[in-house]
């Protein structure tokens, strides 16, 4: 089945431009590729841009990018989301060329978020540097990163059809944990290459369309030193680090500066569609990912007691 091959790139509005620039290339590593009055577009290897963030109000995820192989395999896909009342307009020269592409295909998932459909992102003209890291970013085949985005109440049969039967993507696992007594985390990871995921969902209460966007490193150093650029910043943290036990990922959560969060993480697994089987896990995190509040307790009760 024609399926999208990779996240490629997202695009954000943000109220503070400056503050995302500071956060994006200081504190993660990224790259500025171009900056403009109104838009920033950030890399993090040899594309164009795997970022862009809009001035606006929203502070939140704007349009998501999927690349696909080729003019044939966007044509069906457009067939096969008309086909299903879906509909997908054929966007114009200048909305390509800001996106850097050859072709553009807007659609909407069930949720309303903006989904773009493009053949031939481009590369950038010089080779991807990042001024802190040690490192670089793992993209390649498993495209830009992943996301997890809020299903707003639309049922999963929903989305699921949206995302696995017109956009092509196979579902890696799934998570259910019971956080307190009746009240669930339901997760659901869907890959369209061998990343574990590139897209997952979850129906929590949250204010925002996306939870976090997770960028991946090579040296799991890079991990350790943007946990520590992050916290001299004083930037607010999510989670501290810790792992999940779904696509083994060594990663924290640090707030963006519109609130939702990225996850920087190392050591994310790889799936091999011969061999994988689909399971149903009954825990978020194998170990860490502590609210920082919860772990400033404990640490300081440690101390506090002047243990000998
Ligand atoms: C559970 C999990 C596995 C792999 C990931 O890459 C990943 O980001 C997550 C989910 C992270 C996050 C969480 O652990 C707590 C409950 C959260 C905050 C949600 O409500 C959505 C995302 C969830
Ligand atoms: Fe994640």
């Amino acid at each position: 089945m024609t399926e999208v091959k990779e996240l490629a790139y997202v695009v954000y509005e943000a109220s503070s431009l400056r503050d995302w620039e500071h956060f994006a290339v200081d504190l993660l590593g990224m790259q500025l590729a171009e900056k403009s009055a109104d838009a920033i577009a950030l890399r993090t290897d040899e594309k164009a841009y795997r970022w862009l963030v809009r001035r606006g109000p929203a502070d939140d995820l704007a349009a998501s990018g999927y690349e696909v192989a080729d003019d044939a395999a966007l044509d069906e896909l457009v067939g096969r989301l008309t086909a299903a009342g879906v509909e997908a307009a054929e966007g114009d020269a200048a909305l390509a060329a800001s996106r850097k592409v050859d072709r553009i295909v807007v659609t909407a998932d069930p949720m309303g978020n903006r989904v773009e459909l493009v053949t031939g992102f481009a590369d950038a003209a010089a080779p991807f540097r990042s001024g802190v890291l040690l490192g670089g970013f793992v993209t390649g085949a498993g495209g830009a990163g992943h996301q997890v985005l809020l299903a707003k109440g639309v049922a999963r049969d929903a989305y699921l059809e949206f995302y696995e039967n017109l956009l092509g993507f196979r579902i890696s696992d799934r998570i259910v944990e019971e956080l307190a007594p009746g009240v669930f985390a339901d997760l659901v990871f869907l890959r369209c290459n061998p990343r574990h995921h590139s897209v997952a969902f979850g129906d929590m209460p949250h204010p925002k369309r996306t939870h976090h966007f997770m960028v991946e490193v090579t040296d799991i150093r890079d991990v350790g030193m943007a946990y520590d650029r992050c916290m001299d910043a004083k930037q607010p943290f999510e989670m501290t680090l810790g792992m999940h036990p779904n696509d083994h990922m060594f990663s924290f959560y640090v707030r963006t500066p519109s609130g939702f969060s990225v996850e920087y993480g190392w050591g994310g697994l790889l799936v091999d569609d011969e061999t994988w089987q689909v399971t149903t896990l009954d825990r978020l995190h194998s170990w860490g990912h502590r609210p920082p509040g919860a772990v400033a307790d404990l640490l300081s009760h440690t101390t506090g007691k002047g243990a000998h």
